[in-house]
């Protein structure tokens, strides 16, 4: 049982779903102090936060610690380089709670348009100071976004009925891109110069700490406002503070250096200030902690690195590679039956990829076996590989094949003392998904490797894919997918489906028999 420590104060969801799953133990406290949990939790796999600070120190007292997750976007309260030092993953759960972040800065327009915080105390304390309270509209102004990513674009969107016109800055946004998401591209200079209310939706880190700063207080326009709900560091202070009165900018505010209860020293300068509450509501709260359970289980079980922060991906690959070579390996390992002693690995890689063969390798050996922990690298795999008994051999990519961007994963198990078994499996990315293409002789697949796969060889004769359906479907289990081609020799028959659920091994080895099957296997992805 893999160890979880939640620190916090987040939705059961993630608790349960690990529960659900059976490998994990999960520890949650959100009233005790992360360091002594830490302590107290030392043999922790994994910590799921929210805000709190994950410090060096935080990361040494866990010593088995292999992930961290933070139950957000934003992960600047995290060492991320200590982490990777000690060769620990840190994830984010993106988008996760963007659309409250988005809600929230319209509750903070209007609420500052409207004076409901100022006119609700005075009303409640007996005046009537309706004069007082001259509001003004949103509807048909110009909003600024800095930052046009998950939260950038919701906001954007749910304007969208006030009929205002939005620019975004974002150094990562095309003009097309932008126009497609209702926004015009502009630099951030003509953000301030041009717009009423500005909205700022970038990380902090060290590019963007500061960087909104006196040049820009500068150009806003009289009576603009600007609104941080991302984080405190990215916004100059002192540069406000000292052009605010003069130029009667209003300052709505979610994000301090701490989150912590005391003096706020922007206070004299924040009209509205609320105690980061973007990411606090029930919706989110359940969508960061269900994204941390699954996130955590799909990087356990199926080495899902994706929302991975803290790895560097090589420059000029695509991660999807990095998966595919992953989800190649593992197809290897389920056809070749997990048990089996692996003998040989050989590889190809094709395209760019024969660029980035050792990135890849790294892959490939964490799928076949779970003892290998893939943050460890190239050399590593290698010395995992030597010790283990598996030779490696990387093939010279033949070009003339014409394969595009692809990789060929072998794998040579033995089955007894002197006979050998080698699956040989090839798969590609298109549109973004990864495709496996040819499975030993059988060629042309282009089939999706997720979710859990039947597989079957057979000699080939008519009324066996109707056996196995009938099956299937007595065992309750649909096919959502399906290819069946012969191999070259057309003797053969390659059954390989796509189930609702996992099957159990009694179903498959029932099918074996009735159809007198050469192999069989289930995978999941
Ligand atoms: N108040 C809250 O409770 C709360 C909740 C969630 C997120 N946040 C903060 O909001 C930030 C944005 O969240 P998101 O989910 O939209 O993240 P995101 O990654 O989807 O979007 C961030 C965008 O900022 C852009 N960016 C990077 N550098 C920039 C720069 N120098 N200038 C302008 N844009 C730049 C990126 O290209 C990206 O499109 C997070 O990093 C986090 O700090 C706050
Ligand atoms: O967890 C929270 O309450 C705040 C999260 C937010 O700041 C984020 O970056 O996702």
């Amino acid at each position: 049982m893999k160890k979880v420590l939640i620190p916090t104060k987040l939705n059961a969801v993630a608790r349960e779903t690990l529960e659900a799953h059976g490998g994990y133990n999960v520890v949650q406290d959100e009233s005790s102090d992360l360091r002594s949990l830490a302590s107290e939790h030392s043999d922790a796999h994994a910590l799921i936060v929210r805000s709190e600070k994950v410090t060096a120190e935080i990361i040494d007292a866990m010593p088995s610690l292999k992930v961290v997750i933070r139950a957000g976007a934003g992960y600047n309260t995290i060492d991320t380089r200590y982490a990777r030092s000690r060769n620990i993953d840190v994830m984010n759960t993106p988008g996760a709670n963007a659309n409250a972040v988005a809600e929230e800065v319209i509750a903070l327009m209007l609420a500052d348009a409207r004076h409901v915080i100022p006119a609700d105390e005075s009303t409640r304390s007996g005046k009537w100071e309706k004069k007082n309270f001259m509001g003004k509209e949103i509807t048909g102004k110009t909003v600024g976004i800095v930052g046009f990513g998950a939260i950038g674009q919701l906001v954007a969107k749910r304007l969208a009925g006030f009929e205002v016109k939005v620019l975004a800055y974002d150094p990562f946004l095309s003009a097309e891109r932008a126009r497609d998401l209702g926004a015009t591209s502009a630099e951030l200079t003509e953000i301030f110069e041009k717009c009423d209310y500005i909205s700022l939706h970038m990380p902090e880190n060290d590019e963007t700490r500061g960087i909104i700063n006196k040049t820009l207080f500068a150009r806003m326009k009289n009576g603009a406002t600007i609104i941080n709900c991302a984080r405190a560091g990215i916004l100059n202070e002192d540069d406000l503070r000292s052009l605010k009165a003069d130029k009667g900018i209003r300052f709505l505010n979610d994000v301090y250096p701490k989150d912590e209860a005391g003096d706020k020293p922007i206070a004299d300068i924040a009209d509205i200030m609320l105690p980061h509450l973007g990411a606090s509501t029930v919706e989110a709260n359940w969508n960061a902690a269900h994204r941390s359970a699954t996130q955590l289980m799909g990087y356990d079980d199926k080495g899902i690195a994706s929302y991975v922060v803290n790895r560097d991906v090589p420059m000029g690959l695509d991660k999807a590679y990095s998966e595919l070579a992953f989800a190649l390996a593992h197809a290897c390992r389920g056809i070749a039956g997990g048990n089996k002693q692996m003998k040989l690995i050989e590889t190809s890689f094709y395209g760019d990829l024969a660029n980035f063969g050792d990135w890849l390798l790294v892959q490939i050996v964490a799928a076949l076996s779970d003892g290998f922990d893939r943050s460890l690298g190239f050399d590593a795999a290698l010395d995992y590989l030597k010790e283990m008994g598996v030779e490696y051999f990387n093939r010279d990519a033949d070009t003339s094949k014409g394969y595009g961007n692809s990789i060929t994963v072998d794998v040579t198990t033995s089955v007894d003392a002197s006979l050998f078994q080698r699956i040989s499996v090839r798969g590609t990315v298109a549109e973004g998904n990864m495709m496996i293409s040819r499975i030993n002789d059988f060629d042309k697949l282009y089939f999706e490797p997720i979710g859990t796969c039947v597989i079957f060889i057979y000699k080939d004769r008519p009324g066996v894919i109707g056996q196995i359906g009938r099956a299937l479907a007595d065992a309750g289990l649909n096919i959502s997918d399906m290819r069946n081609p012969h191999d070259p020799s057309g003797e053969n028959s390659l059954a390989l489906m796509r189930i609702s659920e996992k099957a159990d091994c009694e179903v498959i080895d029932k099918i074996a028999e009735q159809i007198d099957a050469l192999h069989a296997s289930c995978i999941t992805f």
